[in-house]
């Protein structure tokens, strides 16, 4: 099977375009699913601490036998740290949940512009970088409004932002920005949880290339540059969700999809968003 290509982040560091979600996969199950992605072939995992199962997805990261430098694990800061010390310190708490000695790369989850000033939270960050226990900082749910605070008031270039994009949110604005100053756009949803599995544009360009729904969307992302990582605790679609680069969409495909855009968010609105637990 073809090699996941790797993205080149603002710093040089290298991140496979294809990761492994872990979002709603419970803990008790999430040790044997990142076990099973990484067996298929995934190197990137995508976790948090909001998702309850960082020490599981370590687990997988060190009982796996893969060298750890062949690995590239990302995870985030929690809503409630955002003051610069509890920034520190969860991130500290992070990375003795995961037990794998440094993260490839550490997001603020949320700018959660009602709570506090996310600026702040970000020269924490800074301070985490620079210590090398991630090799990469980012942002997640950024808009480029608040990017644009970041690029204004602080050091370091946030080296991606993880934002919710799939056929019905494109997100062209937020990207374009990104890849104005070098901030790479992963994509969290890529098939919307499911729901562009059905849709007709979809689903005709499918049984044409005799690919899945899912497989067509996620290689739509492919092409844009975004990088991904689908979540699934189904081995076959763990797998499905694998071989996305033994085929190519055509420019008209990449168009017909892209057009499907309806602005249509399935999770929260960045800029509305301050939830706290
Ligand atoms: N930064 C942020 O705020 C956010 C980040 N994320 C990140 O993005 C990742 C992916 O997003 P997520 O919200 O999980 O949604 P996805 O778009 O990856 O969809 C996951 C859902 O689709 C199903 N599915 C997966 N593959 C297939 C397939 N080939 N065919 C049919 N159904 C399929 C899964 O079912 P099943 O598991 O039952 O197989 C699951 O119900 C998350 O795991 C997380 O890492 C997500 C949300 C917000
Ligand atoms: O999955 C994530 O990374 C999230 O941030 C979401 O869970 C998000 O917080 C949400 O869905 C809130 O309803």
């Amino acid at each position: 099977m073809p090699a996941v290509p790797n993205i080149t982040l603002n710093n040089g560091v290298e991140i496979p375009q294809l990761g492994f979600g872990v979002f709603q996969v419970p803990p008790e199950k999430t040790k044997e699913a990142t076990l099973s992605a990484l067996d298929v072939g995934y190197r990137h995992i995508d976790t948090a601490e909001m998702y309850g199962n960082e020490k599981e997805v370590g687990q997988a990261v060190r009982e796996s036998g893969i060298d750890r430098a062949e690995l590239f694990v990302t995870s985030k800061l929690n809503n409630g740290f955002h003051a610069h010390d509890d920034a520190l310190a969860a991130f500290d708490q992070s990375l003795a949940d995961l037990d794998i000695g440094y993260l490839d790369l550490f997001l603020i989850h949320w700018p959660l512009p009602k709570v506090g000033d996310f600026v702040e939270t970000w020269k924490a960050l800074e301070e985490v970088y620079r210590s090398g226990r991630a090799k990469a900082i980012g942002v997640s749910n950024f808009q480029p409004h608040h990017l644009r605070r970041l690029l204004d008031e602080t050091d370091v270039v946030p080296a991606v932002n993880q934002i919710e994009v799939h056929p019905y949110l494109t997100q062209e604005t937020a990207r374009a920005f990104g890849a104005e100053h070098g901030i790479a756009t992963e994509a969290w949803s890529p098939i919307a949880q499911g729901l562009v599995l059905k849709d007709p544009v979809i689903t005709s360009i499918a049984d044409r290339l005799g690919k899945s729904a899912a497989q067509v969307t996620l290689r739509w992302h492919i092409q844009r540059g975004d990088i991904v990582f689908p979540k699934s605790v189904t081995r076959s679609r763990v797998e499905e969700n694998f071989a996305l680069f033994d085929f190519e969409l055509t420019e008209g495909d990449m168009s017909e999809i892209s057009a499907l855009n309806r602005d249509e968010r399935t999770g929260p609105n960045p800029d509305e968003f301050n939830y706290v637990p």
